[in-house]
């Protein structure tokens, strides 16, 4: 009988062109998506060396690290940078013949958000982009990952890639999330549990009923934050909940097609008995809603804790670490994580801008207000999420809060466009990183599910939104 092999396995196998010597695999990419910020040299050294794209039917480029989210998008980028990457990005695709979705398109978008949302990232692909959280498509029963830039130039001009083969990892989380608790408590209470470098080296295979139980949006939320416990991708197995998502959408096999490759995906699954090299196990049942306090994602506790004492760690480099973050957040040990005052709640980034995420966002809204004082901002990941939301009159239910409506981008997520924190401003933030300066210099992080975010915004402060769902 052949050897079990795990869903990391199997579509690693039925991609390797040629082994070398020394282990690395030449492996082919069935899908490269490219945006702004890492593709410039990549087509410069094309360029350079009088390359041509080998497959642009496999690649596709759009914009969304750079630009604004208000109107003033469509005019002149200010930021010289920006602008210089964004028209560069213009001028590759005209002169490679690359598939491009510009701003003026509906399908616009954040990377991961679009994806998987034009039926791009299918199961059992392999799947690349210059950007770490490529893992986000992992969900899709694909391997998904990030490379750099000169990878970037390499998977252009060849559609393969160089690779070490990675080690399998198995998160099980079972039974049944608690309500008011999401993907992303799940993912943020991994993290807290494995660390930041609890993934190493490894592809995470999510498993177990709470995983199971997800949709589609969930299971991007949970693999687009593995590669912040440093793991190379994060896959959950395709399952029904998979193939019905991937049904009828635009880029997605049709008819037969779709059928064939729905027998396919049903093999994808990892055997009975497949090796795990690491196997960590939650339950989900304890799991409540996350926040983090400091300035990496594994700092971070249940809403109902209380900000750590470096006094009471024993590891010197740890103890100057921590304290180091309670500086830069300004917090004090043994304060309580709940009542803290923001200033700013976002709702956005490729973790957590879907319909789902602004549908939570809006359950909470409703009929309430944004604290005074509160910028409180709601960024759909794409233009079809966005036209989704108005169709189901969630930026009436938003914008009457007085949360801001936004267009589909990176926004706060990250500082590389107008949307940043000002210094010494403290978010609530549905985005996925927290180290010093992410949403702008100066700039505190806590990152929450998009119901926290809003109930935060609602309360001006960090609040656990299991009351505001029992309507306390
Ligand atoms: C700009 C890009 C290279 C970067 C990444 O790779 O993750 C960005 O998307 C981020 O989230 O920090
Ligand atoms: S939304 Fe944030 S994490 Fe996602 S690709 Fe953009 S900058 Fe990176």
């Amino acid at each position: 009988m052949a050897k079990p092999r795990t869903l990391f396995d199997k579509i690693w196998d039925a991609h390797v062109v040629e082994t070398l010597p020394d282990g690395t695999a030449v492996l082919y990419i069935d899908k490269h998506l490219t945006h702004e910020v890492t593709s410039p040299q990549a087509f410069e050294g094309l360029r350079l060396a009088g390359r041509r794209v080998r497959r642009p039917d496999a690649t596709i480029a759009v914009v969304d690290h750079n630009i604004a989210t208000d109107a003033s998008r469509y005019g002149r980028i200010e930021d010289p940078e920006s602008r210089q990457q964004v028209e560069t990005l213009e001028r590759n695709v005209a002169e490679f013949g690359v598939p491009y979705i510009p701003l003026t398109d509906i399908r616009q978008g954040i990377v991961h958000v679009i994806g998987p949302e034009l039926g791009l990232s299918l199961p059992g692909m392999t799947l690349v982009c210059g950007d770490s959280h490529t893992s986000t498509h992992g969900a899709m029963g694909a391997l998904a990952f990030g490379i750099g830039t000169s990878e970037v130039e390499h998977v252009l001009a060849t559609q393969t890639l160089l690779q070490k083969p990675a080690k399998n990892m198995r998160i099980t989380v079972d039974g049944t999330l608690p309500a008011g608790c999401t993907a992303k408590d799940i993912v943020l209470a991994i993290i807290g549990r494995i660390g930041t470098g609890g993934g190493t080296g490894h592809v995470i295979e999510y498993a177990g009923e709470a995983i199971r139980a997800l949709d589609m949006a969930g299971r991007m939320t949970l693999c687009n934050m593995t590669i912040e416990a440093g793991a190379r991708a994060g896959m959950v197995a395709p399952d029904q909940t998979t193939f019905d998502y991937v049904k009828g959408r635009p880029f997605a096999p049709k008819g037969e097609a779709y059928e064939r490759a729905v027998g396919w995906w049903k093999t994808l699954p990892t055997d009975e008995g497949a090796h795990f090299d690491k196997e960590v196990r939650l339950d989900a049942a304890g799991i409540a809603p996350q926040v983090t306090w400091g300035t990496n994602p594994e700092a971070v506790l249940p809403i109902t804790g209380t900000v750590p004492d470096p006094a009471l760690v024993a590891d010197e480099d740890r103890r100057a670490q921590m304290a180091r973050m309670l500086q830069y957040m300004d917090l004090q040990p043994g304060q309580k994580l709940e009542g803290l005052k923001i200033d700013v709640a976002f709702i956005g980034s490729c973790t957590n801008s879907r319909i789902e995420d602004i549908r939570a966002a809006a359950a909470i809204a409703r009929g309430r207000k944004v604290a005074d004082g509160v910028r409180a901002l709601v960024v759909p990941g794409s233009g079809l999420v966005k036209k989704q939301a108005e169709d189901e009159g969630l930026d009436l239910i938003l914008k009457e809060a007085g949360f801001e409506w936004r267009e589909a981008g990176c926004s706060m997520c990250l500082g590389m466009n107008p949307d940043k924190l000002t210094p010494g401003q403290r978010s609530a933030s549905t985005s996925n990183r927290n180290f010093e300066g992410r949403q702008g210099p100066g700039g505190r992080t806590h990152l929450v599910s998009p119901a926290m975010a809003a109930a935060a915004a609602i309360h001006g402060m960090l609040v656990d939104v299991r009351k505001l769902q029992e309507g306390v």
